[in-house]
């Protein structure tokens, strides 16, 4: 990283690798907003063959487009052996918040044959750094054709969101990547606990363990057919209050969090079937809501397997235990994602996950996960158990 250059990078509002050493530069926005008649009110150029198009995600041919551009070309593993398979319910989820904005769904096209080849969106939240609850962006799918590599368009991209984000007088933006960019405000370590172990092995997710057999496997990750904790069930529209009273105690104890209200609560949290799941602890004599877990849905595609084309994955999203310990809370979470046909479940050690990761089998994934701020400068990078975000 210090001797890499970031010819792009090193021009943005961003914590430079140069500054590391040098704690006396001022927490927060590292450049202040610019009048909205400054902002540069016409797009970025691209070259010649290519032009932007705002993303509809409403219209079914628009996301059809957008589902097929990721799921060709986005994330890989580092063995590039699985790639993100986004489904389209969960881009529309993940694409339309609260106070979502079209315009930051940001596609190229070919002029000529309107084929969609690069993608990049950003979503209104607000995020709390320490003391400061700010309105941000968090930006991602940021995807290039797998042809159109190396050409300098993400730069690019990443010029017209930022446009674009500034253009509704917001300056600062989170984002996460598997890739070290100046600067983390963390890294953190992604796990993964079996839940088909047969099927990983299969497909070389995961390997047999020296002096293991598959029947030894498969009955070391064995799980109970149903939840063991009293009052453990699916969350409806009547507990939003409670879960965001719940979430938003919980969350006060990290450095960097989403400032969560109902209806962000309603929205990231409420059921959705192959897309995100929630459950709660109510305690049977008062009602009260103690404890609350949840993970996302998010399929990888298994790249040239002849026996099976996808993994399906859950991922650990928010949990809140104040009752129930929350090694207990997490097995019935994995308890339940078993029952419902999850392959594997993933989770990063952020939270308090590193409480029950090693406990409940979990081993540790070949990657991390960089957590980034735009314009915004913390003098110290934050510890994975400091932070209290989860990005899609
Ligand atoms: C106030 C509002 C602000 C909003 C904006 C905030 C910032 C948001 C930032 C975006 C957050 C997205 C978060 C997100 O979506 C979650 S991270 C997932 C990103 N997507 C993928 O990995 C999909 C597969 N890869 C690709 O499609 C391409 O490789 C991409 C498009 C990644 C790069 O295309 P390419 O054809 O391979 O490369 P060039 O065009 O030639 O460009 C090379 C330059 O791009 C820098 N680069 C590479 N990967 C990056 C990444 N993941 N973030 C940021 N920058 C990245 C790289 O360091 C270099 O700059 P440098 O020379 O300075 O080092
Ligand atoms: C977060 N969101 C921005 C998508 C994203 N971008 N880049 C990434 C790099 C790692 C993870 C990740 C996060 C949590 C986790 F448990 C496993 C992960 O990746 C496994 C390796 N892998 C990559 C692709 N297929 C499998 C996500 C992402």
């Amino acid at each position: 990283t210090l001797s890499k250059r970031h010819k792009f990078w090193e021009t943005q509002p961003v914590g430079q690798f140069k500054d590391l050493g040098n704690p006396s530069l001022p927490e927060g926005p590292i450049e202040p907003p610019t009048p909205l008649s400054e902002v540069k009110q016409e797009p970025y150029n691209l070259p010649g063959p290519y032009e932007w198009i705002t993303c509809d995600m409403d219209t079914e041919e628009m996301c059809s487009e957008v589902y097929s551009l990721l799921a060709n070309n986005y994330v890989e593993d580092d063995e590039n052996m699985f790639r993100f398979n986004y489904s389209k319910g969960f881009l529309q989820w993940a694409l339309r918040p609260p106070g979502y904005y079209r315009s930051w769904h940001i596609g190229v096209r070919v002029k000529t044959s309107k084929k969609l080849v690069a993608f990049i969106t950003g979503v209104p939240a607000r995020i709390r750094a320490k003391d400061t609850v700010v309105n941000m962006a968090e930006i991602n799918f940021l995807c290039v054709h797998k042809k159109l590599r190396s050409k300098r368009l993400a730069p690019v991209m990443i010029k017209e969101v930022t446009r674009r984000v500034h253009l509704e007088n917001i300056w600062q933006a989170a984002y996460t990547a598997g890739v070290v960019l100046p600067t983390p405000i963390s890294t953190c370590q992604y796990w993964h606990r079996s839940l088909n172990p047969k099927k990983l092995i299969d497909v070389g997710f995961s390997r047999l363990g020296a002096r293991m057999t598959m029947s030894r496997t498969i009955k070391l990750y064995k799980l109970p057919d149903s939840p063991i904790t009293p009052g453990f069930r699916k969350m409806e529209l009547h507990d939003v209050p409670a879960v965001t009273r719940l979430l938003r105690g919980y969350l006060k104890q990290f450095i960097v969090a989403p400032d969560f209200d109902e209806n962000d609560v309603e929205h990231w949290l409420l059921p959705k079937e192959d897309v995100v799941d929630s459950f709660l602890v109510e305690s049977s004599e008062t009602h009260d809501v103690t404890d609350f877990c949840s993970f996302y849905t998010l399929p990888s595609t298994v790249i040239g397997n002849q026996n099976y084309s996808t993994l399906k994955a859950a991922y650990s999203y928010y949990n809140v235990s104040t009752k129930t310990p929350l090694l207990q809370l997490m097995n019935d979470a994995l308890i339940v994602a078993k029952k419902k046909g999850y392959d594997v479940f993933n989770a990063l050690d952020v939270m308090e996950n590193e409480v029950f990761l090693k406990e409940l089998k979990f081993g540790p994934g070949d990657g991390q996960l960089q957590y980034y701020l735009y314009n915004y400068r913390l003098n110290q990078a934050l510890g994975p158990s400091e932070l209290g975000l989860v990005l899609l």
